[in-house]
């Protein structure tokens, strides 16, 4: 056996053997290094196809450096037929392994090494979902009730029917008529209540789902930034999306139908039991194996359902990658590429599809097979009863209805029992994400300050992200920005100037030493108080799918007219191509509709409009031409009478600094420098350096 990488076409083999138990920890350390740092994703996972291509995985991608695969047209007539037995010996040697508990039924188990949710039980997921549901539990009892009447309604009519059609035949009108009587009363009843039941489960299962989402999505929201680093888009809208809805399906569905069939499957057995003992006791064995096959299916399609959970959403997170990387795909011409990559997730999900729809047949077959052996027993024995003179014919007949009744009652338990595993499977990973603690910057009130003057203080600051906790990506930092000074970061790609403006926006904690913001430290201050407070224009702004004056007034807290948006729209140089929009201000935006500098302005706008006291610009106009940076430039610093703020600017074109109050220069998350444009230019350092090189650049 051969191993492969994980998220490849199955014929990419990428070494030999190596233990189960090492394989667990390098796909483990693989996923999680994937996920943090965006890393090669090279995890092993077994596989029996020999193909020889040495091949290295970015993000789940093949990147094939020379593949010399066994073509079989290179092969000669001996070396086929060698192939031809290996082939015919292999389909030999599948066979015993496709009787049930054999090899052939195991499913590929490469996931489940990521699978670190408790797993739950069907109490437990009952539980759960009570408390999501019990502030309306008049639904719940008012659909059971419906249930109730329906099973014993149901239950009834094959027991009035065969009394019917036996006082027709001894010809005893009355008691004939009173049957009918009955018999079209419990139709009624039983159709009734039915439609009330379905009615009523389907209300309990929309409150359900609404209740689990909401829950869900508040849950996610209010995790911290690290979460976010660490989990995928795709992994998340799967919870909320087809997990929720399956999960909520036990009891709109599963439930309903178990307990219905429950019912009626104890109606009919305490039935055939008074009818004739031994009868009702062969009906039962064969309920008992029934139920015990049931068992073990029911089992491994909880295990199916948890697998078919996971690769659906790595199914969907390459198809939302690839989706929103849309252009790149176009212009690197890697669709094909692309559709193999998630054509991986599908054969993983069709394998598993393959071995539960061959596990339903068995299913099947058995039931099939012990509900006709009731059948024969019932003829056999009750026959033989009849002749004796110990039954009458219209006992057997009722006690084949009855006998039918059980067993299509164990049937049907059996199949939503499968269900309910499935989505009692599917509700552990949905469970543990809503147990999530929230971040405790919305749990600890902290305090206001009467004004905010925008003082900042970086005090022995030293941070590493938690996904590369020995990478000190800020060491040591000590700085001071004064109120309403401009300062500027400048440094090479990666030295942490980003990193600062996150830890004074507090999406991530020092890992050593303090900021403090007017002498107070950050982690005593309200949290949203402060945000409030702050303007933040990031690298690439992304726009919200709503109109250009919803996108600018998004997240300002006081009531702002469409004067005051005009007016942030013009300091931003943004109100000349908002004009020109087809609805003006009204126009709906998204990504796609504007430019890279459009959305900048827009995004610039914004952090105006809330008048803040401290406004953080990163590379926030990277994207705009010479001629609007200009026109907004007084607006970003803190000059004027109006403009009473502090401002951090970070920005790798330096003409859009020189100007700064201070200028700080960072090289592996160290400060190197500071000063002003002039004093750093005769320093001689690595800001006169980039400096000078961006003058040859342009030059
Ligand atoms: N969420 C994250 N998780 C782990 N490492 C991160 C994360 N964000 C940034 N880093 C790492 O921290 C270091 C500093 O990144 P940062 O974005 O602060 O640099 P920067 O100076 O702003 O770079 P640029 O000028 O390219 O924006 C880099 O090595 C980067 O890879």
């Amino acid at each position: 056996m051969a191993l492969i990488l994980k998220h490849h076409h199955p014929s990419f083999i990428y070494s030999n053997i190596h233990s189960k138990k090492r394989n667990f920890a390098t796909n483990f350390r693989a996923k999680f290094a994937h996920r943090r740092f965006n890393k090669p994703l090279v995890s092993v996972v077994p596989s029996v196809r020999v193909n020889r291509i040495s091949s290295a995985s970015v993000n789940g991608y093949s990147v094939v450096n020379h593949d010399d695969s066994i073509d079989v047209a290179d092969c000669t007539d001996n070396e086929v037929k060698v192939k031809v037995t290996e082939r015919l010996l292999r389909l030999v040697k599948l066979i015993p392994s496709l009787f049930p508990g054999g090899e052939w039924w195991r499913f590929l188990d490469d996931v489940e090494v990521v699978q670190n949710a408790k797993p739950v039980t069907l109490v437990k997921a009952l539980r759960r979902m009570w408390g999501l549901i019990a502030s309306d539990r008049w639904v719940i009892f008012s659909a059971f009730s419906a249930l109730v009447l329906t099973a014993l309604t149901e239950i009834s009519i094959p027991h009035f029917l065969t009394a019917s059609i036996f006082s027709a035949q001894s010809g005893d009108t009355a008691v004939f008529h009173g049957n009918v009587k009955l018999l079209i009363f419990l139709c009624i009843t039983s159709g009734i209540c039915s439609g009330l039941r379905g009615c009523w489960f389907g209300i309990a299962n929309m409150i359900l789902v609404k209740r689990m989402r909401e829950t869900l999505y508040t849950t996610l929201l209010l995790q911290d930034i690290n979460f976010f680093d660490s989990e995928s888009i795709g992994d998340l809208t799967s919870r909320l999306g087809s997990d929720c809805q399956q999960v909520s399906r036990v009891i709109g569905n599963d439930l309903n139908l178990i307990l219905r069939n429950l019912l009626q499957a104890t109606g009919a057995l305490i039935y055939l039991l008074v009818l004739s003992w031994p009868l009702g006791l062969c009906t039962l064995t064969i309920c008992s194996t029934l139920s015990f096959i049931m068992l073990r299916y029911g089992q491994y399609q909880k295990k199916a359902a948890k697998l078919t959970q996971e690769y659906t959403a790595s199914a969907n997170e390459v198809a939302q990658e690839t989706i929103s990387l849309m252009r790149t795909v176009r212009v690197y011409g890697t669709e094909r590429r692309e559709v193999e990559r998630y054509n991986n997730w599908l054969e993983k999900l069709a394998h598993i599809s393959l071995r539960t729809s061959a596990a339903y047949g068995i299913w099947n077959f058995s039931f099939n097979t012990l509900y006709h052996s009731t059948q024969v027993i019932a003829v056999l024995i009750g026959g033989m009863s009849i002749m004796a003179g110990h039954i009458t014919a219209e006992k057997l007949t009722k006690f084949i209805l009855y006998s039918e009744w059980l067993i299509y009652s164990t049937w049907f338990v059996g199949d939503n029992l499968s269900s309910l595993m499935q989505s009692v499977g599917a509700s552990e990973k949905v469970f543990q994400m809503m147990d999530l603690a929230p971040s405790h910057q919305f749990t600890s009130r902290g305090s206001k300050l009467p004004n905010l003057k925008g003082r900042i203080e970086f005090v022995n600051v030293s941070f590493s992200y938690t996904s590369r906790e020995t990478v000190n990506v800020l060491q040591d930092i000590n700085i001071t920005v004064n109120p309403y000074e401009v300062v500027a970061l400048v440094g090479l790609s990666g030295s942490g100037k980003s990193t600062i403006v996150n830890l004074l926006l507090r999406l991530y904690e020092p890992t050593n030493g303090q900021i403090l913001i007017d002498g107070s430290p950050l982690k005593d201050l309200d949290i949203k108080w402060l945000r409030e407070r702050i303007g933040y224009v990031g690298q690439e702004p992304r726009l919200f799918r709503m109109d250009v004056k919803s996108n600018i007034a998004y997240g300002c807290t006081r009531d702002v007219t469409q004067e005051d948006i005009e007016w942030a729209a013009k300091q931003a140089s943004a109100h000349d191509f908002i004009s020109s929009l087809p609805d003006g201000y009204n126009t709906i935006v998204d990504d796609d509709l504007l430019s890279g500098g459009q959305k900048q302005r827009i995004a610039i706008a914004r952090a105006i409009l809330r008048d803040p006291s401290i406004l953080i610009l990163d590379e926030a106009t990277s994207a705009l031409d010479a001629e609007s940076e200009y026109n907004i430039k007084d607006v970003l610093r803190a000059a004027g009478e109006n403009f009473k703020r502090t401002v951090i600017i970070i920005a790798h074109r330096l003409t859009t600094v020189q100007a700064a109050d201070r200028i700080v220069v960072m090289d592996r998350g160290h400060i190197i420098e500071m000063g002003n444009h002039k004093e750093l230019l005769l320093k001689d350092g690595l800001y006169a350096r980039l400096t000078r090189r961006q003058v040859d650049a342009v030059g």
